[in-house]
This record gives C-alpha cells, structure tokens and sequence, in this order.
C-alpha cells in the first residue's frame, strides 16, 4: 500500500495541514522551550521583541513569547475537545433521529430546531453568566451546548436519506441490530459531515473562547489566546503601540482557522472516490468483485489460455487484488500486451444502410496518479443506419467509454487522445438532400445540446436512476420535448407521450404516474419510450436490461427490436450477456482491455470466433447450455 495514496492531491489541503501541523508543534513543544513561566512577572514592562523576550512584553513585564505558547495549548485544547463534544452530540441526536423517526426525532428536531434560532453569542454569555467555575472545560461544555445543532441538522437529513437505500435494507434483513447498522453502515457514509462538522465546530469553539475571554467571561486565570487579548485591551496595548502584544494571538487565531477551514476542502476528496483520480481502482474492484457475470469469469479462463500458451494477457487494473497488476506500468501495458497474445480479428459488417456514426481510430486515455489507463485503443467501428451493433467485454474492456465518448459524456479525467467520431446526417426523413457530417469530437456545445436526443438519445443503465423520482412521467416527456419542440403545445406534448408509452406497451393513462408507482421493467420501458420520443436516428443503449429479471427483458428487448423496425433506429447496444447480444445484434464488438479484438457480422462471429478472447466467451457460453 503506497502511502501516496492517502496523501492529498490539492494544495489547499496541504497548506491546511501544514498549518495545523505548525500549530500542533508550537502547543506540544512551546512551553518547553521558554525560559519564562507565562505569568511570571519582573522583566521591563512594555519591551517590544528582542532576543530575550521573542515577541516582547506585556505591561507588567510577562513574557508574551510564552503566552503565545501557553496560550496555544489552552485555545487549541479547548476548540479540539469542544469541537469533538459538539460532534458526539450532533451524531447521536442527528443519528438517532434520522434513523428512528417516530417520537425521539420529533422531540429531538425541536430541540435541535430551538437551538438553531437562538443566537449563539449571547446565549454563550448567558450561560458562562451562570456557570459555577470558569474552567476550561465548563468553558468547552458550555460552546458545545450552543453549536451542536446545526451539523445535528445536516446528520438527521443525510440519515434519512440513507435509511431507505439497499445496503441499510439488506443489513437489516441479514439480522445486524439497531446500534450497529447506526453506527457500522449509515455511520461512515455520513463520515464527510462529521467530519467537516468537526473542523468547523472546532474553529467556532476557538473563536467562542476568544470572545468570552476578550468579554472577561472565560477563565481569566487560565492564559489562553482570548485572555491575552483581554488583558491587551484592558491596558490599552493598541494606544500604547504595544502592537506584539495583541497581534501574535490575534494573528493565530485567524490562520488557525484558516488552516482548519483549508483542510475541509480535502474531506469531499476522500470522501468520495471519484474526485481523486484513482478512480480506475475504485472502478475496478467494482467490475471484478460485484459483477461475477459468465463473461468475467470466461475472461479469467481466456487469460488462463493465453498463459498456456505461452503469452500472459493481464487483466491490468481489473484485479485489485494484484498489486504488480495494479501497477502504472502494467496499467499502461494491458492493451498493447492483449495485441500481442493475438492479432485483433475485424471482419466488415455485414449491413445495408449508409454509415450513421463512424469512429476512427479512437484512443481515450484517464491519466490518474499512478499512470495512464488507455481505456479505448485505437478502436475503429462503423455503425449503419437501422443497424443493431452489440458491444460485449468483461468489465473494465472499456465498452463504456467508447459510448460515452460517442455521446460526449466523459468526464474527467478522460481525454481523447487520438481519432475521429463522425456523425453522418444523412438525408431528414422528409427527403432532400444530404445534410452532412458532424464532427462529434469538436462540435460546439449547442450543436451538442441540439443534436442530442433529437438525433442521438441514450438509454442508461438503471431507469431508476435516469427518471426523476420526484416528477410525473408525463413531465419527464416535457422536459425532452419542450427542449426540441418549443412550439408544441401542452395537450399535444401529453398526446405524444401517450402515444409513445403504448408504443413501448403500457397503459397511456399512466402518463401522470410518479416512477415508484411503476415496476422495474416498466420504468425501463418508459426511459426507452422518452429516449423514442423525438424519433433519433441513433440510440445508445448501456445495459439497458440488465437490472431486469430474464422474462421482462426478454419482453422489453423485443419491443425495442420491433421500434427498430418501426423506426429504423440504428442501436448501439451494450451489455455482459454476450447469449442475448447474439441474439439480437446485426454486427458484434468484443472488447478487452480497451482493444477491440473481434469485430464483424453477428452470425460469422458465432459461428466463426476468429480472437481467442471470443473463442473462450463462446465456448463458456456453450459449456453454461450444456450444464444447463
Ligand atoms: N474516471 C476514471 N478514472 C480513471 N480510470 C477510469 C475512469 N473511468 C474508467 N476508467 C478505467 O477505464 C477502463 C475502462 O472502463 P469502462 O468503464 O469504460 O469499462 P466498461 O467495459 O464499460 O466496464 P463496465 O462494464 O464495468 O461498465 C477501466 O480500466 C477503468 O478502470
């Protein structure tokens, strides 16, 4: 485990740490390197810095070097201990409320609710006003009681958000008891709020013991950064001139908690995978650990193959159990290592329409850390018009990444390092003449937004992520349609809609239904009737099924095969289930690690795999029918 890993990648961070860090150091080892006890007096008053006392003296002759340093323990300790007490409170009250609604959460959000008006400052007056010492921890307690509200808040809404997702369903059903699916599942997830709870009610405790110092409310025997600053006041440092006497704590507490507020940037970095851009790896123990698909494991038995024959093909990144995989330099080698074990075997498609989409020799790279990932290796494919081209490959070959650099989806970090994708506009259906290419690489982004959907709509993976929950499938129909046909009219824009859910086979007068009012099978249909909806010429189609059982996707796939014909619809169609894209595919793809290693007309692949990768696919295809 390479300890670069934990390291932050943003420089903001690293100032905040370092910050931080020269504080900690100050507090720890400070005291032990003054000569002068914090309160001891007998030196000339009012001394600016010299060599004997570094930052000066105060009018009764103390050190203020050893104030500073003193004080940076009492101010720190404080912020730290009352910001990790406000944080212990705001979990359980946001935890606890969250999870169990009911009653507790009723009473728990009034509470918290009340907190949040009441203005903090005076109620921390009020209730120094009546403490019996001015310790330091009453001090602490009583911060603590006036800022945990506001990340209980943000907890209690992140909790019950997290309650209802599958992960929390399937620990409950596996018997895990209350306290443990709080604090074991819900718990990490809502660790970046804690967290960033945390920096800030530590920053707010300093600044609330600065200002109740200053106020002579705190613990004025205590020698803390506020006390310093009381006192400075009190003498009237700043009339006379003794500047060093109020700046270096004055100072402190600002880059502090600019260091605190500076760290917090990082929390969302490690909070979540995907900003860092060691995401491939995140990605990959994905692919290998969650979808153990026949085409994964047949892809284990092709590299078992190429091995016997006397040529590794690695699976690269897509075993994050194999550090030496997981290397830059392997990363990087995996597609040119998948060439050499066998030539790629590409065969003409077999098709009678014109070109829709050609993609030339396209390599998208994701530069990460550790090296480059070439997903898609100089990969070349010609979709035609009304054609059904299937994209097979384990998971990680890249399929995705070809599609979405067609769409123009990628996101950082992906580049596209080389080739071309072409759009070929053809003649509109109401004839004429040839409208032209469409360099899709470079096009504007307006011409995007107009072409998309229009010409080329998407079908995504889970419907249930691609419709809004919140709106009305009719509304979801606006949104496409209001967008491209601005001069539609609202009952025609209903019509249309109705037309199209019957087109896909549901019942039209669900049009006005919510999504979690439909099932699985017919929220996908419904994103494959928007993704219909203004006739396209190409749909993208990424695991369309995936989510559904056999019986319903063999329903939906054949309505799509019958919109096809009714359309004429060019499909790119993606999927692990190399069985079902036989099926229905006029031109097989098969990628391995972003190489596209079996390319050619659905029939002669079948009966005809020329790459050993395909070989073995099919072959583990049969073996399944065999023991079926
Ligand atoms: N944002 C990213 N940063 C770094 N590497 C990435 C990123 N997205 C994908 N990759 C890498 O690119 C390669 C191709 O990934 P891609 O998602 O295109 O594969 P896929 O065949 O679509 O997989 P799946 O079927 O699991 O969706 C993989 O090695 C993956 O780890």
């Amino acid at each position: 485990m390479k300890i670069s890993r934990f390291l932050p990648t943003s420089g903001k961070v690293t100032a905040g740490l370092i910050i931080v860090f020269i504080f900690a150091l100050i507090a720890i080892f400070g005291p032990m390197v003054t000569d002068y006890a914090p309160r001891q007096t007998g030196n000339p008053p009012l001394a600016p810095p010299s060599a004997d006392h570094w930052f000066g003296t105060t009018q009764i002759g103390q050190d203020v070097f050893s104030q500073f340093v003193h004080g940076a323990r009492i101010s720190l300790g404080i912020g730290l201990f009352a910001g990790a007490l406000s944080q212990v409170v705001s979990v359980i009250v946001g935890l606890v409320g969250g999870y169990f609604r009911g009653l507790a959460d009723e009473v728990l959000y009034i509470i918290t609710a009340v907190f949040l008006v009441i203005p903090g400052m005076p109620l921390l007056v009020v209730l120094t006003g009546y403490l019996p010492t001015r310790g330091m921890i009453s001090v602490a307690i009583v911060i603590t009681i006036t800022s945990w509200a506001a990340s209980a808040r943000v907890l209690r809404a992140q909790t019950m958000s997290l309650r209802n997702r599958d992960f929390v369903e399937a620990a409950r059903a596996s018997g895990e008891s209350r306290l443990r699916i709080l604090f074991a599942e819900i718990m990490p997830n809502a660790l970046p709020v804690v967290a960033s709870g945390f920096l800030f009610s530590t920053i707010a405790a300093i600044l609330a013991e600065a200002g109740l110092s200053f106020l002579g409310l705190g613990s004025l025997t205590t020698v803390s950064w506020g006390s310093m600053l009381y006192f400075a006041q009190n003498s009237q440092a700043l009339l006379a001139g003794a500047w060093w006497w109020f700046v270096p704590p004055g100072l402190a507490i600002a880059i502090i908690g600019a260091g605190l507020a500076l760290i917090n940037f990082g929390i969302d970095e490690y909070a979540n995978p995907r900003l860092r851009t060691g995401k491939s790896r995140a990605k990959a123990v994905k692919g290998s650990g969650m979808r153990q698909t026949a085409m994964s494991s047949a892809a284990a038995s092709a590299e078992a193959g190429a091995a016997e024959g006397g040529s590794t093909v690695r699976s690269g990144l897509s075993d994050p159990s194999n550090e030496e995989a997981s290397s830059p330099g392997v990363a990087q080698a995996a597609h040119e290592q998948v060439r050499a074990s066998a030539e790629p075997q590409l065969r003409k498609p077999d098709v009678p329409g014109d070109p829709v989409i050609t993609v030339r020799d396209l390599v998208v790279d994701y530069p990460i850390a550790e090296g480059t990932v070439r997903a898609v290796d100089h990969v070349s494919i010609t979709l035609h018009r009304g054609e059904v081209l299937g994209l097979a490959g384990e998971s990680g070959s890249g399929k995705s990444t070809l599609t979405n650099a067609i769409t123009r989806l990628l996101r950082s970090p992906a580049e596209v390092v080389g080739g071309e994708i072409t759009y070929h506009r053809g003649v509109s259906r109401s004839g004429g003449s040839d409208r032209g290419d469409i360099d899709l690489l470079n096009i504007s982004s307006g011409d995007l937004r107009a072409l998309r959907w229009s010409e080329l709509a998407i079908v995504f993976q889970s419907a249930m992520n691609a419709l809004n929950p919140v709106t009305r499938i009719s509304a979801q129909f606006d949104d496409v349609v209001k967008v491209h046909r601005p001069g539609m009219a609202p009952k025609a824009r209903r019509e249309l809609a109705k037309v199209m859910l019957e087109k896909v086979g549901i019942d039209p007068e669900r049009v006005d239904a919510y999504p979690h009012e439909l099932s699985g099978g017919m929220k996908q249909r419904v994103a494959i009737a928007i993704a219909l909806v203004l006739e396209p010429d190409v749909i993208i189609m990424d695991e369309p099924t995936t989510a559904l059982d056999l019986l319903i996707q063999r329903e939906v796939l054949d309505q799509v095969m019958q919109l096809r014909d009714e359309y004429g619809f060019a499909v790119i169609f993606t999927t692990h289930d190399l069985a079902l894209l036989l099926e229905i595919s006029d031109t097989i793809a098969v990628m391995q690690q972003g190489v596209l290693v079996e390319y050619g007309p659905g029939e002669a692949v079948h009966a005809d795999p020329r790459h050993p990768y395909t070989q073995t696919l099919l072959r583990s295809l049969a073996d399944l029918g065999a023991n079926v």
